[in-house]
């Protein structure tokens, strides 16, 4: 199936666009008027620029206000669709898509507008072109596709079919389901979109909301099946206006575009398996299984705190490499790997952004898979040399130019551990009492968050959370988690709009984004505490009206919220169970430890951020440097 995005999806110029469509994967565009008209070359001109970049013009958009309208309007509309059919032409495109009318002086009934579209057909038939009429949800007479399609199956012209779009039939809550009828062959053109549920005025939604399919809530599978069980063989096109998108970095929101219609498929392919196989092939969303480890970049002095802190935090060094200077530190079945190696990738990390964590070790079902998936779906594979007697464990790129290694004891990559490195003999792993990564929190601009949330679900079987809003004493910072259903993977990912948030610091002083925080998980928080205090570790102090405000809301058990207090322990609960969580000073320009229980829990201890956030900015000067 061939796959197209309009050129209003993307920002920049029109050459900026077709390179970055291209370089994507794409096969074909829609034009967008605008695009086109801003461009100072001939139409001719444009249409070999496309078809330079490998391209293909697969629809011409949008013609407006066209049927319906009382003399002379009319006779003026037919001539502006000639003389929208010599552009047409001279592009070098044969369809047209007309949107249904939103002219004040519109008349409505399906008749008259079939009349319009009959005689527009003939006349496109004349040239060779064909005309689509697509049903804007906010059309005036015409806003559902089923009248669209009444209209083009009444016009009766073999050059006149029907566009459908997602956004316009799922935004108006209009069944998927009811497109199965229609011949496929009379469905011209299909524009994807996909949106967050948000109750507002469905034009202004379409014109600033849309986004990737996978990136918001509307049902844009169910929509494809359904277009696709309909026998419908044409490209799939993305059609997305989204203000963030507009601004955004182009090749970056082409590529997300592709990756989005990749997974769509795949998506269709294994509900629908009825449909002709004329989908791609990919293996299935990769079922993580866990956090195999965490590798920080860091040398010298910054080395040697991580080493403390990693220590009063309860870890043992486990081992050492054998070929490179990596320590294995671990407890329970955490494993953090302290890289200082000066060459490499580690070591362009550290360079560029000191103490930073720059690698992430997944345990999944079959690496191999994960790595086809991923790079089906567009991210880029990572490799550097082996050293001898190193395994092959395959790598993709990840969040800010960090690594993401993908390993599975199906293939053995599992015991790299054994095979790539030394124990350290007498490790005590039991350490503080903690057992396992709870979640990673990624730090982002909050513009790249849908970038990376669609990044995690096209490659991974996890579900995104509803975004949450985190107050900042200085601004706003907003959380979306992706989890794996069994919450083997928890990934919170923070998206930071200003520079004055704790997040927006974080990702100006460590020079992008990149991990922030590690939550580790303890089966007895105070127990964890107590040994954590032993080893010399403080946690960040948090106010006494914190636990006044928690005497307000909760019940507790006698002595619970004494000790909480004591420990510097935050607390939450809902409706599957319980929450603690206490945390670490912050270290190399704003990372930290997070240490929690949850007893059934489900959040991420959402209520408390705000004075948990407010509690670290006390400890952090003006400037972002520790004041103590
Ligand atoms: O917002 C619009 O006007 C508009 C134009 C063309 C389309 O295909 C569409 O879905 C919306
Ligand atoms: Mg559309």
């Amino acid at each position: 199936m061939k796959t197209s995005i309009a050129t209003v999806s993307v920002s920049g110029d029109l050459r900026e666009k077709l390179e970055a469509i291209a370089a994507a994967g794409f096969d074909g565009i829609e034009i967008f008027e605008q695009d086109f008209i801003a461009h100072d070359g001939s139409p001719r001109d444009v249409g070999n620029m496309v078809r330079d970049h490998g391209l293909e013009i697969a629809l011409f958009q949008p013609f407006r206000d066209f049927e319906g309208l009382p003399e002379p309007l009319r006779a003026k509309a037919f001539d502006r669709a000639e003389r929208k059919f010599d552009l047409m032409q001279e592009l070098g495109t044969d369809l047209v898509l007309v949107c249904s009318s939103v002219h004040p002086q519109a008349l409505g009934g399906i008749d008259r507008a079939a009349a319009d579209f009959r005689e527009l057909g003939e006349r496109a038939a004349r040239r060779g072109l064909r005309v689509g009429y697509e049903a804007l949800c906010w059309g005036r007479h015409v806003n559902d596709h089923r009248d669209a399609w009444e209209i083009v199956r009444r016009a009766d012209h073999p050059n006149v079919g029907l566009i459908v779009d997602s956004f316009h039939t799922l935004g108006r809550k209009l069944s998927p389901e009811t497109l199965r009828g229609i011949p496929g062959d009379r469905i011209f053109f299909v524009q994807m979109a996909d949106a967050p549920l948000i109750e507002m005025d469905l034009l202004y939604w379409s014109r600033h909301f849309r986004n990737m399919p996978g990136e918001g809530d509307l049902d844009v599978t169910g929509f494809l099946r359904a277009v696709l069980a309909a026998g419908y063989q044409g490209p799939l096109s993305l059609e997305i206006f989204n203000d963030q998108f507009r601004g955004a970095n182009t090749a970056q929101v082409a590529r997300d575009g592709y990756r989005s219609l990749v997974a769509l498929m795949d998506d269709v392919r294994r509900t629908e398996p009825d449909l002709p196989q004329t989908l791609p092939a990919l293996p299935p969303r990769v079922r993580p299984e866990g956090v195999a480890f965490v590798e920080f970049a860091a040398q010298g002095r910054e080395a040697q705190h991580l080493a403390g802190l990693l220590d009063t935090l309860g870890f043992a060094r486990a081992a050492t490499h054998r070929n490179k200077a990596l320590t294995l530190w671990q407890q329970g079945e955490i494993r953090i790997v302290v890289n200082e190696e000066t060459s490499g990738h580690a070591a362009h990390a550290w360079n560029a952004r000191g103490t930073t964590v720059c690698d992430l070790g997944l345990a999944v079902s079959s690496a191999r898979d994960a790595l086809a998936r991923a790079t089906a779906t567009g991210a880029e594979p990572f490799s550097q040399p082996l050293g001898i007697g190193e395994l092959d464990i395959p790598a993709i790129r990840g969040l800010g130019g960090s690594v993401l290694h993908f390993i599975d004891s199906g293939s053995g990559l599992d015991r790299v551990w054994e095979v790539e490195f030394d124990p350290i003999p007498g490790a005590d792993l039991a350490g503080a009492g903690l057992t396992r990564i709870d979640h990673l929190a990624q730090t982002m601009s909050y513009e790249d968050m849908l970038s990376w949330t669609l990044f995690y679900t096209a490659i991974f079987d996890v579900r995104k959370s509803p975004m949450v809003d985190v107050i900042d004493p200085d601004g706003l910072v907003r959380s979306q988690v992706v989890e794996a259903q069994d919450g083997a993977l928890r990934i919170t990912l923070n998206g930071a709009d200003t520079h004055r948030t704790l997040a927006g610091r974080f990702l100006a002083d460590s020079f992008g984004a990149s991990v922030q925080h590690l939550a580790l998980e303890s089966a007895d928080i105070f127990d964890t505490a107590a040994r954590l205090a032993a080893r010399g570790f403080e946690p960040l102090p948090i106010p006494a009206n914190y636990y006044d405000d928690l005497t307000a809301r909760f019940d507790f058990p006698p002595g619970l919220l004494e000790r909480m207090q004591a420990a510097q322990v935050m607390y939450d609960r809902d409706s599957r169970g319980e929450f603690f969580q206490l945390y670490s000073g912050s270290f190399a320009g704003g990372l930290f430890f997070e240490i929690l229980q949850r007893s059934g829990y489900g959040g991420y201890g959402a209520p408390n951020a705000p004075f948990r956030i407010a509690a670290q900015k006390r400890r952090l000067g003006p400037k972002g440097m520790p004041a103590r």
